[in-house]
């Protein structure tokens, strides 16, 4: 594996899977694989889950991790070619990353959406500058348009209850939340094309009009407006808002009656609930829902530590 961008760059998710369980048993068993290397972790935005478990997946792996908050303590960086810099931004990103390639083995990067220019979101404009002019391996630490370490994180907690699944193929439903701000689209995005990808799931997506995803994530999967159908006999419910792909970034309508409850999840199959977090309590879930012993959301992001460590090892083993 060079890099870790998206799905695509995943090669066979069941032996990602596999790896970060070998982990999860014995965490330090490859630490001579990152001995001497350098990870560096860019943040233009905030994080918690995120930073911490691929720092400690780093070091489980005998790497020594370095964050930056970019955001708050580098150069205002500027990624537009030709663009005569006279007014904010200090650095250009021709001139930052290269040097990020001479100080690290490895680079993480996390980088949100705009929100505002759908094109360059969905060009990766921000990420794919960091993989072109740094020279090394990166890691996608949640893009403009997909959350990798995430979505790995999704079907290795989906994957630890199959046992435990009568059915053929459990009902995994992603079902979109109210919330008070627009949310990038990048976690449902990424949840619909490692679900498709993996195809051990029944895929049901449910969202109010007008908060279709790209299909180009979600072809394959059911789609339907009605929540009440999608929980139906759901063995997974994934709740995530997003706004709008179509009217980019917008919130169409906040409907706040699509907020998930006990009571909507009477009619699914005792459903495991699963959040990739932060999430707003009594706004996109109940506290009834996360308080309850169905909730495997802490469990979910616990499994980041290994999703990453799987990731970083399969890195490690292909350098040059
Ligand atoms: N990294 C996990 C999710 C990040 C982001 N959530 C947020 O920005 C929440 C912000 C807030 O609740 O104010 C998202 O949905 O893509
Ligand atoms: N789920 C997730 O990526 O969390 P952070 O934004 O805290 O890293």
């Amino acid at each position: 594996m060079t890099n870790f961008l998206s799905v695509k760059d995943a090669g066979n998710i069941n032996e990602l899977i596999s790896s970060a369980n070998n982990f999860r048993i014995n965490p330090f068993s490859q630490q001579s694989l990152g001995r001497g290397k350098r990870i560096g972790l860019i943040f233009l935005n905030p994080s918690l889950r995120t930073r911490l478990s691929t720092q400690i997946a780093a070091q489980n792996l005998g790497m020594e991790p370095v964050v930056f908050n970019a955001s708050q303590d580098g150069w205002s960086l500027e990624f537009e070619e030709g663009a005569i810099m006279n007014g904010t931004s200090v650095e250009h990103i021709k001139d930052a990353a290269p040097i990020l390639g001479r100080y690290f083995d490895i680079l993480g990067v996390r980088t949100f959406p705009s929100l505002k220019n759908k094109e360059e979101d969905y060009n990766e404009y921000v990420l794919n500058q960091f993989v072109k002019y740094s020279g090394i391996p990166v890691v996608s630490l949640e893009s403009a348009t997909v959350h990798p370490l995430q979505s790995l994180t999704d079907v290795i907690t989906i994957n630890d209850y199959l046992p435990l699944q009568t059915k053929m193929k459990p009902k995994v439903v992603l079902t979109w939340a109210p919330h008070v701000k627009p949310l990038p689209q990048c976690v449902a995005n990424s949840f619909c094309e490692w679900i498709n990808a993996w195809d051990k799931c029944d895929f049901t997506i449910t969202h109010p009009a007008g908060y279709e995803l790209d299909k180009n994530f979600t072809k394959g999967a059911h789609v339907t407006n009605s929540q009440a159908q999608a929980l139906k006999d759901a063995d997974f419910v994934y709740v995530k808002n997003w706004s709008s792909y179509r009217d980019y970034g917008k919130i169409e309508d906040n409907d706040v009656n699509w907020m998930l409850t006990k009571e909507k999840l009477s009619p699914s199959n005792n459903a495991k609930i699963m959040h990739c977090l932060p999430v707003r309590r009594n706004v996109e879930l109940s506290d009834e829902v996360l308080d309850s012993p169905n909730s495997i959301v802490t469990e979910q992001a616990s499994n980041r530590v290994w999703a990453a460590q799987s990731v970083l090892a399969q890195i490690l083993k292909d350098l040059p």
